[in-house]
């Protein structure tokens, strides 16, 4: 929808080529009075320059606006209206019936500003012809001077410069409505002070344009000004003008003109664009409540609107106002939106989309600590029982739990870990059992890592002996707290004094001893002194102030893991954090759940599993390693997803590990060419649980050979399988299984097959026989076995040759086997006791002290006094 300009010119009461030439100014693209603009532009140019009898209407809102709007081209012709309000015929103010800052025109005004527009034509033709005259003049006088002319005109001219650079004395020919009332906005001066007076006189858009014709040398500004009619006062005004002059809108419609030409000059003095409306609304806007909005970039003259609540014409005849073209989906400056935000007292606040993703990091970051420390809650101390093999840990703990764990073990001894809870006056207390056997130290290091309290067991009949010190030592370096229980207090020969002696010597003297260490004598077998250790142990966890937050996302350790026949793998893990329910997902490393079903350490089920919980779990994609921590994904997908990755990394690393160039010295190369030649043991192993994997994995890596090696080619937890026997075929190993069965029809598989299926309980047994079967790849030593000995006492020559008549000194000569002639210290032959006869009868053997005589093959120098030895080889088996 468009208007013509004469339709337009007619509406507001203007000369059609005045308003021609006011929207040429503006940057309208009009050709003729003819020509259209659109609804909106017309309605702002209503409300600017209306009639005076639309000011009558009913005030409304937009009237409102319009009225304000005349205001502020009120305030331009401040000194109009002085001249207006000093006249003695000037007309008599009806402000009392009319709300404040609403002007009507009377019919006088009308006949003013008409004379007024002539009076403006004039003066911008004779400005026009000075501007010309002076032009002339200043090339006229640069011709005849021989220096270029260098007097800098702003510092000469008794103006201000920038008052000088703007200063379009020669323009304002446009009619404004005179303000029949408005006292408050006459009496201001000038357009300077409106803008000093302005909370926010000039956004920084505004003021950043470059200034108008500032260090033009042909526009000398005060010649013009001295041949131009007098201006009206708010022409000559000043900074202001110059500076809000440029367009703050960045709508794309609206081409921005370069520094103002002439005509748009003419339309320079407009109402300072903020300056008096801000003024306006900070007098009337003191006493209202100032409202903040937020709004994201680009700001939008639709949306701004809707935001400040104001209809979108008005907003865009107030923008227009500032130089400037706007439309309904052109964009608005920052600086300029802030200004006119505050204009309607509106704080506004722009959301750049990055401080916003920043300061929501920051929140998010800040938050879980808060929410962390909000929800700390006690928990149970996780205790561990380490110390020296028979020491009594298993014992002090089945104890302790009440339960006959020592009966049920292979040959006696803790094989793996388990985790327990027990309950002391109404407290809980969650125990590793720790193994103390030399194989478990791997596992044992574990223990000690997820504990907060360690229990070091200590014979009082046996003190500290290797294995306690080693179990001190991870105790120490994990920096958990240390109790000592003297056990078997019971025993005959008992000494708790020399126990602690011993603690003294290692700097862990006990509390009655003057040192820091809780020590308390017990007796496992007794069940003395159980009571006064679990009240130290809740001491200790009150002295360590234990707490974790139930209420985060579980994570733990896993503590053990192994192949359930029925249930698949499982896991026993301890939360440390978080409460872990059935269905949550898990990843720990390349392995994966989803929690099936969860069991406590009586083997119930349970739901749920809050901090310091031992717990079973059914679910996971294969058996995680002991001693890694898991942790909660947000749903089955998301653990697999990240355990794939991780199995991705890890694949990775190792590809880079092994393509990476080595230098291999000549050293290094020989040895390898000897590893290459020395034979292997390749062994599959199967266990019962993780724990007792790597237990064996430690005692086979500890045979150490440099004629066999031994090479684990897999090792899984679970039973023998058939799988196992074909790739014990294929890759002539030898099938270990510990602590585990064999899966129906392994047997006659792996006979078939001619594979050697070794099964053991007890870890050094399974140790020795390996050792021995990687001593019987090596080739048998031989080993010299001496039969007997004879002297030669007498030297027989026959026919066919000598025989040595002897005499039999030790052990006997047996025909056929291996015999030596030695002489002196020298061998003078080597050979077989090809014939033996006692007196003249062939003998099979002669024994110590009897005659015989002895021919050694065809050998016939013979000597009195030369020692026979007889002997036989025989084949052992090579040492590793
Ligand atoms: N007299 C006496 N014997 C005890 C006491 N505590 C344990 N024993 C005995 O010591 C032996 C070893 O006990 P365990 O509890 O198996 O020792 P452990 O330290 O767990 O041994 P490993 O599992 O091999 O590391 C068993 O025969 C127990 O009966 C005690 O307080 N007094």
């Amino acid at each position: 929808m468009s208007i013509r300009i004469h339709e337009l010119a007619k509406k507001i009461g203007m000369d059609n080529k005045q308003l021609l030439k006011l929207l040429q100014g503006r940057n309208f693209e009009v050709k003729s009075v003819s020509s259209s603009i659109d609804n909106i532009s017309a309605d702002a140019l209503v409300a600017e320059f209306a009639k005076p009898e639309d000011a009558s209407a009913p005030q409304d809102a937009e009237t409102a606006v319009k009225t304000s709007a005349r205001s502020k081209a009120a305030a331009e012709t401040a000194s109009s209206e002085s001249e207006a309000a000093s006249t003695p015929g000037a007309p008599a103010t009806p402000t009392v019936n009319l709300p404040a800052g609403v002007f009507v025109k009377t019919p006088e005004d009308i006949a003013r500003e008409k004379a007024e527009k002539a009076a403006a034509a004039e003066a911008e033709a004779a400005a026009l012809a000075a501007e010309k005259a002076a032009t002339r003049a200043q090339a006229e006088a640069a011709a005849r001077e021989p220096k270029p002319v260098a007097t800098p005109p702003p510092a000469a001219a008794p103006v201000a410069p920038s008052a000088a650079v703007s200063a379009p004395p020669k323009l304002p020919p446009l009619p404004k409505p005179v303000p029949r009332a408005a006292p408050s906005i006459a009496a201001k001066p000038s357009a300077t002070s409106t803008a000093s007076a302005a909370p926010l006189s000039v956004p920084p858009v505004l003021g950043a344009r470059p200034p108008v014709k500032e260090s033009s040398p042909a526009q000398p500004p005060v010649k013009p000004a001295a041949s131009a009619p007098p201006p009206p006062p708010v022409l000559s005004a000043p900074p202001s003008i110059a500076t809000t002059a440029p367009r703050p809108i960045t709508g794309a419609a609206a081409p921005v003109p370069p520094p103002l030409p002439p005509v748009a000059g003419a339309f320079a003095p407009k109402p300072p664009p903020i300056a008096a409306p801000l003024a306006a609304a900070a007098s009337s806007s003191d006493d209202q409540e100032i409202k903040h909005i937020q709004l994201k970039p680009p700001i939008i003259v639709r949306d701004f609107a809707a935001a400040l609540g104001l209809k979108p014409f008005k907003l865009i005849s107030e923008l227009n106002q500032q130089g400037g073209f706007a439309s309904m989906n052109s964009t608005i400056e920052e600086a300029v939106a802030i200004a006119v935000a505050e204009n309607h007292n509106f704080i506004l606040e722009i959301k750049h989309r990055g401080e916003a993703a920043e300061k929501k990091v920051v929140q998010e970051k800040a938050d879980p600590e808060e929410e962390e420390k909000r929800n700390l809650e006690s928990r149970p101390p996780v205790v561990c029982i380490l110390g020296h093999v028979d020491h009594g840990k298993t014992s002090l703990l089945d104890r302790i739990r009440s339960a006959n764990v020592v009966s049920g073990e292979a040959g006696g001894i803790t094989q793996h870990i388990g985790a327990y809870q027990v309950e002391k006056e109404g407290r809980k207390i969650t125990f590793l059992d720790t193994p103390g056997h030399a194989a478990f130290t791997k596992m044992r290091a574990r223990g000690a890592h997820v504990t907060d309290i360690a229990v070091l067991v200590v014979a009082a009949d046996d003190g500290f002996m290797p294995q306690t010190d080693e179990a001190l030592k991870h105790a120490q370096k994990a920096g958990v707290s240390l109790i000592v229980a003297i056990n078997k207090t019971d025993v005959k020969g008992a000494n708790i004094d020399q126990v602690k002696t011993q603690m003294q010597q290692r700097n862990i003297a006990a509390e009655d001893w003057g040192g820091e260490t809780i020590t308390v004598p017990v007796s496992a077998l007794k069940g003395e002194g159980i009571d006064t250790l679990l009240e130290m142990i809740l001491l200790q966890a009150d002295m360590l102030e234990l707490k974790a937050n139930p209420k985060a996302e579980a994570s733990g350790i896993i503590v053990e893991s192994e192949i359930d026949f029925g249930r698949g793998p499982m896991a026993t893990v301890i939360v440390q954090r978080g409460t872990l329910k059935v269905g949550d997902a898990l990843v720990c490393g390349t392995h994966y759940a989803r929690v099936r079903a969860m069991f406590d350490d009586q083997g119930r089920n349970i739901k749920a599993a809050p901090p310091s919980t031992p717990v079973r779990i059914i679910g996971w994609s294969s058996t995680p390693d002991s001693g890694a921590t898991f942790r909660t994904a947000k749903n089955a997908r998301d653990a697999e997803d990240q355990a794939e990755t991780e199995r991705l990394r890890i694949r990775q690393v190792a590809t880079r590990a092994a393509s990476a160039p080595k230098e291999v010295s000549v050293d290094q190369l020989f040895a390898n060419i000897a590893a290459t030649q020395a034979r292997t043991l390749k062994v599959i192993l199967k266990t019962d649980v993780f724990g007792s994997t790597e237990a064996v994995r430690n005692v086979l890596e500890s045979i150490k050979s440099d004629k066999v090696q031994l090479d684990i080619i897999a090792a899984e937890v679970g039973l023998v399988t058939k799988n196992d026997v074909l790739m014990a075929s294929a890759a002539k190993a030898l099938v270990i299984g510990f602590n585990t069965k064999l899966e129906n029809g392994v047997t006659s598989m792996a006979k078939h097959h001619g594979v050697r299926i070794e099964s053991f309980e007890l870890i050094y047994e399974l140790g020795d026989k390996v050792r021995e079967l990687m001593a019987d790849l090596l080739d048998p030593d031989l080993k010299e076995i001496k039969l007997g000995g004879a002297e030669v006492r007498q030297v027989f020559e026959l026919g066919k040759g000598a025989v040595a008549g002897c005499l039999v000194t030790d052990g006997k000569i047996t025909r056929n086997v291996l015999a030596r002639l030695r002489r002196k210290k020298g061998i003078v032959h080597e050979g077989r006791v090809s014939t033996l006869k006692r007196f003249k009868d062939d003998a099979n053997e002669v024994r110590a002290g009897l005659e015989c005589g002895i021919k050694l093959d065809d050998f016939n120098g013979y000597e009195v006094g030369d020692l026979i030895e007889c002997y036989e080889v025989q084949k052992v088996r090579a040492s590793l």
